[in-house]
């Protein structure tokens, strides 16, 4: 399982390395040359040609002693260098200043300047190494050739190679740093290849991250795997074992989801959900109707049962079978519905998902949902409805962030689900999914796993159903949301283009078969 590491576990690792003899900085800081000249070499096989040019940037840190690495290992593979470094050399910190003096005895260091235009130059590299995983505070004054690296890029020479981590971007929360009212393009260096060190950091996985390191490659540099134990949050993966049912169980051993939907004329996305909880595995699934939705739901299910719910007390009763154990509130549910449901499902302390609706009808008094939530529910928001039950922890992740490192989507989860006291799951390309008790995973739909066709209506509702069939099922709250979240992105996946949220529980079947479930 990966595991995503801030820029402080990272620099805890490598001190670890340090003290315990495993490598020496000097080492580290080789290797992590050596890594990205060869990851730049497969990523490119074409470099048959003899003279090509790379320019490449270092910044006044150990991310700049990478670079002088890179420009050395290029030159001697016959690249034409040419090095625009930061700072003078006896500022620079030991390691780096050791290859900058190395490089010294090849080429020349001209002083990087915001002025350097690569437009004139064309060369067919740039190699960033301005800021890695020490970045605190916007980049000044380089935006002019920021710009101009990307309008060059755009046209589709030179290709740009990160090292660590695009330059601008915040290491813990994939944002670029920025003052207010600069525009990211020109605070940080979008890359065609980011090469890291060890294990991804966060920032490669939230936010802007995935759009600037564009495809990444994470690099052995001789750390050993037990160093990273405990540390970092892990990426969502779902796990054959669990999901395989008992032969010997019977329906009532896989739980019974009960999905509550709203009025005529809007039941499409309780029944999307309920259908994602049948797929998921729920030994039955009921969808609660009021009388008013009875004869269209009823027309349109076979599979999934149908018991009518008005009101609370309706539910109250309904609920007196205890078989009845993962419930999901919110698709469609309409805010009436929502009053009157949700504090009596949410009392009856059964898993339960909450969701659109569910949230949004608690815009005025957040506190009044939190006050009954338990660790059994899953509030399942997309950036909007998180703003209106949580707009104080939503505010900072829409202003620029002007100091490292940023408040990060993560933070604001695991704040969240600390207030509500209930897992929260934010939903996104970058799913963050955050447990009461600090617990957090990250379901990303990025890079090899990007999952586009997931932008259209109803796609949240399926996923809401499939965490709601994993709770019946038994799983524990944060796999199930964890669960559900990964088998939902590789639904869309396997689906491909042209999905529609109708098709991603029918195509869990698929997902489980390679699974091997
Ligand atoms: N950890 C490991 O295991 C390994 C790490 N390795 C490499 O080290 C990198 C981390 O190095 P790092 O800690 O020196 O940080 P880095 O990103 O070079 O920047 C710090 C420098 O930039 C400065 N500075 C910051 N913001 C600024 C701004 N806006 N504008 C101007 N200056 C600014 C800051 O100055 P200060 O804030 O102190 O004033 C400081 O001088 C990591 O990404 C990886 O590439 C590898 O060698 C292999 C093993
Ligand atoms: N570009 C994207 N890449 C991956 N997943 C996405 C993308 N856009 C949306 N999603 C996912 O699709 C679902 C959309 O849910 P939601 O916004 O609630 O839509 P709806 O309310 O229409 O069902 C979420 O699971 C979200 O994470
Ligand atoms: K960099």
């Amino acid at each position: 399982m990966t595991h995503l590491l801030t820029a402080q576990d990272m620099r805890e690792i490598e001190r670890s390395a340090m003290e315990d003899g495993i490598a020496t900085g000097a080492e580290l800081m080789e290797r992590a040359g050596r890594r990205v000249v060869e990851a730049l070499q497969a990523e490119w096989p074409d470099g048959g040609r003899t003279a090509r040019r790379a320019i490449v940037l270092c910044g006044p840190g150990n991310n700049g002693g990478d670079g002088y690495v890179v420009a050395r290992l290029l030159h001697g593979l016959g690249w034409s260098v040419s090095v625009h470094g930061m700072g003078a050399t006896e500022e620079l910190p030991p390691d780096a200043r050791a290859n900058r003096q190395a490089w010294e005895g090849i080429g020349s260091v001209v002083p990087l300047s915001g002025d350097l235009r690569i437009g004139q130059d064309r060369p067919d590299l740039v190699v960033d190494a301005l800021f890695g995983t020490g970045l605190t505070r916007p980049v000044d004054g380089l935006g002019g050739l920021f710009r101009d690296i990307a309008e060059c890029r755009a046209l589709g020479c030179p290709r740009v190679v990160a090292v660590d981590l695009p330059s601008g971007l915040c290491s813990d929360s994939g944002r670029v740093i920025r003052a207010e009212g600069t525009e990211p393009a020109e605070a940080a260096i979008a890359a065609d290849l980011t090469v890291t060190f060890h294990r991804p950091k966060l920032g490669h996985y939230l936010s802007e991250g995935p759009s600037f390191c564009s495809r990444l490659v994470a690099a052995d540099i001789g750390l050993r795997p037990e160093a990273t134990a405990g540390k970092g949050v892990p990426l969502a993966a779902a796990r054959a074992a669990a999901l395989a049912k008992n032969n010997a169980s019977h329906k009532y051993d896989n739980g019974h989801a009960l999905v509550l939907t709203g009025g005529s004329g809007r039941t499409g996305a309780a029944r999307l959900a309920a259908r994602g909880a049948l797929r998921a595995g729920a030994g039955l699934v009921t969808v609660g109707v009021p009388a008013s939705a009875q004869l269209e739901v009823a027309a349109q299910l076979t599979a999934i049962m149908l018991t009518r719910v008005d009101d609370g007390e309706e539910l109250a009763s309904v609920l007196e079978d205890t078989r009845l154990n993962a419930l999901c509130l919110g698709p469609g549910l309409g805010r009436d519905r929502v009053r009157a449901l949700v504090p009596v499902a949410v009392k009856a302390g059964r898993g339960t998902v909450l969701d659109a609706d569910a949230l949004t009808a608690f815009e005025d008094d957040p506190a009044a949902l939190f006050a009954d939530l338990h660790e059994g529910c899953i509030l399942t928001p997309h950036m909007g409805e998180f703003s209106k039950l949580f707009p104080d922890l939503a505010a900072p992740l829409k202003a620029a962030p002007e100091s490292g490192p940023a408040t990060s989507r993560l933070d604001a989860a695991r704040a969240a689900a600390a207030r509500s006291g209930a897992t929260v799951l934010l939903k996104g390309p970058d799913t963050v999914i955050a447990s009461p008790g600090g617990a957090a995973t990250i379901a990303a739909s990025v890079y090899e796993r990007a999952a586009p066709w997931l932008a259209t209506a109803g796609t949240g509702d399926v996923l809401a159903g499939i965490i709601t069939g994993l709770l019946a099922r038994g799983f524990a709250t944060l796999d199930a949301a964890a669960s559900g979240a990964f088998l939902h992105a590789e639904a869309a996946r396997g689906f491909g283009p042209g999905l529609v949220a109708e098709d991603l529980p029918e195509e869990l079947p698929r997902v489980f078969r390679a699974l091997g479930v």
